[in-house]
Parts: structure tokens; C-alpha cells; sequence
């Protein structure tokens, strides 16, 4: 383990408050790095076209992991390398968790919502009916939660409700105290 901060998925369906913990979690910690990998993808173009039946990006996998795989700081440092290219310390902001490879994560966090209040959300965002309909069944068939079952060790994952403000609140702290206890059991100082 060469990383001297971890790489944390942070995922869900889209409206579970991913983008608001991860804001949370970089005020508290400034170090750490928030990629908002839907944006990543939109902005860098990595993907072959809209999917109209989906109302969603086409993502050109490769090209996103090759995007990412330098900033996660797994390869072994060169004593001149600068800080920045070692110290992992990623939030990955994605409905999707099970396309990295096993090694960058060390911690997979899966926001739920209730349905209802998740249906709202997303109406406010103004998705088309269809696609709130498919969010909404991803989340009462625990989708997300199963994929990161699938692609991850259970002891690696943390499944935390994401409901109200207070909900937030406890769990952006519980992923900071996290963080730093990571930290100290790897050798590095607390900050
Ligand atoms: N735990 C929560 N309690 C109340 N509102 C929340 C909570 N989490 C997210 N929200 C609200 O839900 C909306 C979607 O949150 P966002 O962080 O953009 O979700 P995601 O990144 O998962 O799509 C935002 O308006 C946000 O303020």
C-alpha cells in the first residue's frame, strides 16, 4: 500500500446524496478530492453517445479508468515524484462502483434513500418520468447495494441512510473519523 490517503467509492443511485456527502466530506478534509465521475464523463467526453432509451451516457469505460488510474496513487513512488501523484485520497462520485479494479478502493460507501422521498428528489431535478421510474425501482431492488456486493469484499462496504440533514451530518463524520483512522493504521500522521 503506497497511497498515503484512501480512495473511498462513494455510490448510490443518482439522487442519494453522493455529490452532498462528498462536498461535506472535502470541507472537512480539504486533501481529499472529489470526482464527480457523471461530470468527469460529460465534460472529458469519455463515452460513444447519448443512449436515448436510457436518458444516459454511453461510457467508454477504458478511457475513463485510464483517466483515473494515475490519480489513485497505487503505483510505487519515485523519491523525486511529486505528493500529489501518491496520495490517492479519491472520492468517487458514481451510481456505479463495480467498474474499478478492486486495488484502488478501500472503502465503498452505499447511500439509501427511501423511495418516496427519492421519487421527490428526482422530480425536482426534472428527470423524465421513465428515468425516475427506473431509479426508483433501482432502489427499492437494492441494485446499487448489489453490485458493490458482487465486485467487493464484504468488510469493504458500509451501507448508511441518506434521508435528512442529520443523516448527512453523521455520516459525513463517520466517513471523516474514518479517514483518519485509516490513516494512523497505515502509518501516516493523524491530521
Ligand atoms: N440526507 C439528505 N437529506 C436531505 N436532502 C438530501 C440528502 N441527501 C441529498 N439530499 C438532497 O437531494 C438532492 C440530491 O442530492 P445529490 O447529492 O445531488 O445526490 P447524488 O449525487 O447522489 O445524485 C439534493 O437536492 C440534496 O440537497
Amino acid at each position: 500500500m503506497v497511497r498515503s490517503w484512501p480512495n473511498i467509492a462513494i455510490t448510490g443511485t443518482p439522487g442519494t446524496g453522493k455529490s452532498t456527502h462528498c462536498e461535506l466530506v472535502i470541507e472537512s478534509l480539504p486533501i481529499m478530492r472529489h470526482i464527480n465521475v457523471g461530470t468527469l464523463v460529460k465534460e472529458r467526453s469519455f463515452h460513444e453517445g447519448w443512449d436515448a432509451d436510457y436518458q444516459t451516457y454511453d461510457v467508454d469505460e477504458d478511457a475513463l479508468l485510464d483517466y483515473i488510474e494515475p490519480l489513485t496513487g497505487k503505483n510505487a513512488p519515485e523519491p523525486e515524484d511529486d505528493e500529489a501523484e501518491k496520495r490517492g485520497g479519491l472520492l468517487l462520485d458514481w451510481h456505479c462502483c463495480e467498474a474499478y479494479p478492486l486495488r484502488w478502493v478501500d472503502l465503498v460507501v452505499v447511500l439509501r434513500c427511501d423511495h418516496q422521498q427519492l421519487w421527490d428528489r428526482l422530480e425536482k431535478r426534472k428527470y423524465p418520468l421513465a428515468k425516475i421510474q427506473d431509479n426508483n425501482e433501482a432502489e427499492i431492488t437494492n441494485f446499487v447495494l448489489n453490485e458493490a456486493r458482487e465486485a467487493y469484499p464484504l468488510e469493504s462496504i458500509v451501507e448508511l441512510k441518506s434521508e435528512t440533514n442529520d443523516d448527512v451530518e453523521a455520516n459525513v463524520e463517520r466517513i471523516v473519523e474514518w479517514i483518519r483512522s485509516w490513516r494512523s493504521q497505515h502509518g501516516f500522521e493523524s491530521t
